[in-house]
């Protein structure tokens, strides 16, 4: 299939990169085809992409016969994914909204993976949706999303690091992230300031009896204070320390020390109070 080079799309539409909505675009077909390889064989697959702007990501998800559903908030880029629509029949969705106000698992319908070269003001709260939650598995069967490089380490990052934090725990207690692939700057029209990087995203097992809000809750309260002992940072958050002592975990101990699965116990230790 020959469609016009990105660029021509981009100047024929008048898509000048809006800073506000965070528009860095890229353009390197080559680059997008090792993105949507990512993930796997994406033939037939349902495909949510967040963002397509004027259409790169699109087009390799298109090229490798994925089904796509796009949500895009600028109405500028509409005529250009119209575009792909008639080059791909059938193949593409689009809806011109805000992501955050949409329920992903409601409007796909059926199991879906989710590609994205994410709006990085918009990244991290998407993602910690798709990641939250009681219900687990969830509607999504992987994420394969570009963030700003340092972003994407603390997802992937290991205890005793500087990285190491809420984000960490929230993407490693029931799925396994894996940085998949650094992007540089240069790669994006306009060059963002910082270096990029794709997590993929795969759901693991949820370990039992353990709840979503109370490990958010722990996590949130114990790196708030990430400096302090836990026996500190951890004081005003009902039935903590208690859990802490049952688990056998040192108080004077600080957040970044603990290990994923030992937040996980504290959680559980927690939600076992709560029903005594
Ligand atoms: C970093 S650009 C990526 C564009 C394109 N996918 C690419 O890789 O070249 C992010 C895109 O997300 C869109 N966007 C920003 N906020 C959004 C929102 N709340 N909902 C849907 N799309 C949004 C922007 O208009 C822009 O097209």
């Amino acid at each position: 299939m020959s469609l016009p080079p990105l660029r021509e799309v981009i100047a024929r539409h008048g898509l000048s990169a809006s800073k506000a909505l965070g528009q860095n675009f890229l353009f390197d077909e080559q680059l997008l085809d090792r993105i949507v390889a990512i993930p796997g064989d994406l033939e037939g697959q349902a495909v949510l992409e967040i963002g397509p702007g004027p259409g790169g990501l699109t087009r390799a998800l298109l090229r490798a016969g994925a089904r796509v559903t796009a949500i895009e908030r600028d109405s500028r880029c509409i005529p250009a994914l119209a575009e792909l629509q008639q080059a791909y029949p059938g193949q593409l969705r689009v809806l011109e909204d805000d992501a955050l106000a949409i329920d992903h698992a409601e409007l796909m319908g059926e199991p879906f993976a989710v590609a994205a070269n994410l709006p990085y003001n918009i990244g991290t709260l998407l993602f910690t949706r798709w990641m939250g939650g009681e219900t687990w598995p969830p509607a999504w069967s992987s994420l394969t999303l570009m963030f700003q490089q340092e972003v994407a380490q603390r997802i992937v990052a290991k205890p005793g690091t500087g990285a190491y934090g809420r984000l960490a725990v929230l993407a490693q207690w029931r799925a396994v992230p894996k940085l998949a692939m650094k992007v540089h700057r240069s790669a994006f029209t306009p060059p963002p300031k910082v270096m990029s990087a794709i997590v993929h995203v795969e759901p693991g097992e949820a370990p039992d009896g353990v709840s979503a809000r109370v490990l958010e809750r722990l996590t949130e309260t114990a790196f708030g204070q990430r400096r302090k002992m836990l026996r500190q940072s951890l004081k005003g958050l009902p039935g903590a320390l208690d859990a802490l002592e049952a688990c056998g975990i040192d108080n004077t101990r600080r957040a970044e020390t603990l290990t994923v699965e030992e937040f996980v116990t504290v959680a559980r230790a927690m939600g076992d109070q709560r029903k005594t």
